[in-house]
């Protein structure tokens, strides 16, 4: 079974002397391990000098203690948590990339997918390029060291690489003086500026900042590039990339990725769930005694579907905290086995209730069978699910690995099938033009192509989204 994967989550610090690197990207990490679990990794840049550290695995597993750094020495790191959506899970594909380069070396974390990556690794292919990866993180960084030879100038490297790449990449780039942050021109993924007494912070997610003190100052907007140089800690910003862009935030960020303690492009994850939750009640109603979310992702539109119904809200499941994401286990097996021991129903809220369950998604349907299964055993009388997010039709091309609609419940199933093979009283999904309306800030646009099949930018050359 192909696995359904997610998000990367990135970190960077430039900081002139107070804050202790070594331990701001420990905490940066963890913060963003809901984002990747596959391996992560920090590169340092001491007095310009920039080497990495990284490894499969959980950021406690890879960095047990945080990494010994010689502080005096070491200002500035990018850190990242990987799933791999282009190249497979192995340490070489382990972000961040380190190159060495004939006027230096770069480090890069990339979260994001690009679409014209194959096209682009076999035009460097046949140049000579020698790839050591198998990730599109490295035909970036190609790209953009054969930009800087040419020009001599990396901000000017960047801005042509982002002439010729296609797709979603948020990237931290570390040179030996200098930490760029860029969000491509749609802005598919997230990406934030924090303020530190003496310097700067960029994250995925505000969460990170929050986790090492740094003040939120802003999202980077699609297109943006900024620099900080390590030699005064100043800031530049440069907008090149942001006309004639049409912003379209991957909105599954929103429904499951993102953690909801963080805001994204002014949003807060928390409250656009919420909201998912009452726009599900007001379409799908039901006469019920108790709603019930699905632990983790699926609380906050179980209590935005309470409040709109007035229906009460209850601790239906206790999910295991030492269990990681489900969706993301390789094989099948481990997949069932991961759902069983990792949410387990409170039988006293539930029993002889008509119950309004609510998950934010239902991708191969694995874990909604099973819950519901474990609903009926522990008594309830009738179970209505509700999915905050509407049915998955289509593939990602921009860094959720969904390739394959062979493996995807609702384009198996129809209504009622779906219905029986899940033994549910009904079923009802978020409606594809609500997504949109998940926040109501305005200029904000939001990428929904995997439940609509409108692609805000060219899939990738023999791509059906069919
Ligand atoms: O239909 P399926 O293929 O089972 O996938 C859908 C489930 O996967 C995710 O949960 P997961 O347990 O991975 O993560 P969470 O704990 O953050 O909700 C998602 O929140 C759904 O619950
Ligand atoms: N999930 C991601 O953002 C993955 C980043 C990059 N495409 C990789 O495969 O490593
Ligand atoms: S296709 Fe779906 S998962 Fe992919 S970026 Fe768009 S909304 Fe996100
Ligand atoms: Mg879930």
């Amino acid at each position: 079974m192909a696995a359904i994967k997610e998000a990367c989550g990135l970190f960077g610090i430039s900081s002139a002397h107070k804050e202790p690197i070594g331990f701001a990207c420990h905490y940066g990490l963890y913060a963003l391990q809901h984002r990747g679990q596959e391996g992560c990794g920090i590169a340092l840049n001491t007095e310009g000098e920039l080497s990495v550290h990284k490894d499969l695995g959980l950021v406690n597993e890879v960095f047990p203690r945080a990494l010994s750094v010689d502080e005096e020495h070491t200002r500035m790191a990018i850190a990242h948590t990987r799933y791999g959506t282009s190249g497979e899970r192995s340490r070489e594909n382990v972000q961040p990339l380190l190159f060495r380069h004939h006027m230096g070396s770069m480090a890069i974390a990339h979260n994001g997918n690009l679409t014209n990556d194959a096209a682009l690794r076999c035009r460097f292919e046949k140049e000579g390029c020698l790839f050591h990866t198998t990730s599109d993180t490295e035909v970036i960084a190609y790209l953009i060291c054969k930009h800087r030879l040419a020009t001599g100038d990396i901000h000017k490297a960047i801005e042509l690489a982002m002439d010729e790449l296609e797709g979603a990449y948020s990237l931290l780039i570390m040179t030996s003086s200098l930490l760029i942050a860029v969000r491509d021109p749609n802005g598919f993924r997230p990406l934030c500026l924090g303020k530190l007494d003496d310097g700067y912070v960029f994250a995925s997610e505000s969460c990170a900042l929050d986790a090492v003190g740094a003040v939120f100052v802003r999202d980077l907007q699609p297109g943006e590039l900024c620099i900080v140089d390590k030699a005064d800690q100043s800031l530049t910003s440069s907008l090149v990339h942001c006309n004639a862009i049409k912003s379209s935030l991957c909105v599954f960020e929103l429904i499951y990725f993102a953690r909801p303690d963080s805001v994204i492009d002014t949003i807060s994850v928390h409250q656009a769930r919420i909201r998912s939750g009452s726009f599900l009640a007001l379409e799908h109603p039901c006469q019920a005694d108790v709603v019930i979310g699905v632990p983790d992702s699926g609380i906050d539109a179980a209590i935005g579907y309470s409040r709109q119904s007035g229906i009460p809200y209850g601790i239906g499941f206790i999910k295991n905290k030492y269990i990681g994401r489900t969706f993301i286990q390789p094989k099948a097996g481990d997949r069932e086995s991961g759902v069983r021991i990792k949410l387990n129903p409170i039988a006293s809220t539930v029993r002889g209730k008509r119950v309004v369950l609510i998950d934010d998604s239902i991708v191969r349907g694995t874990t909604s069978k099973r819950i519901v299964r474990l609903l009926r055993e522990a008594g309830a009388k009738e179970v209505h699910l509700r999915s905050s997010a509407p049915p998955f039709l289509h593939p990602c091309y921009y860094g959720t690995d969904i390739d394959s609609r062979k493996d995807l419940f609702a384009c198996k199933y129809d209504h009622q099938q779906m219905m029986d093979i899940l033994d549910v009283d009904s079923l009802g999904f978020l409606l594809p033009e609500q997504v949109v309306k998940l926040s109501d800030h305005q200029g904000i646009g939001f990428c929904s192509a995997c439940f609509t099949g409108v692609y805000p930018t060219a899939v990738p050359k023999g791509a059906s989204n069919a």
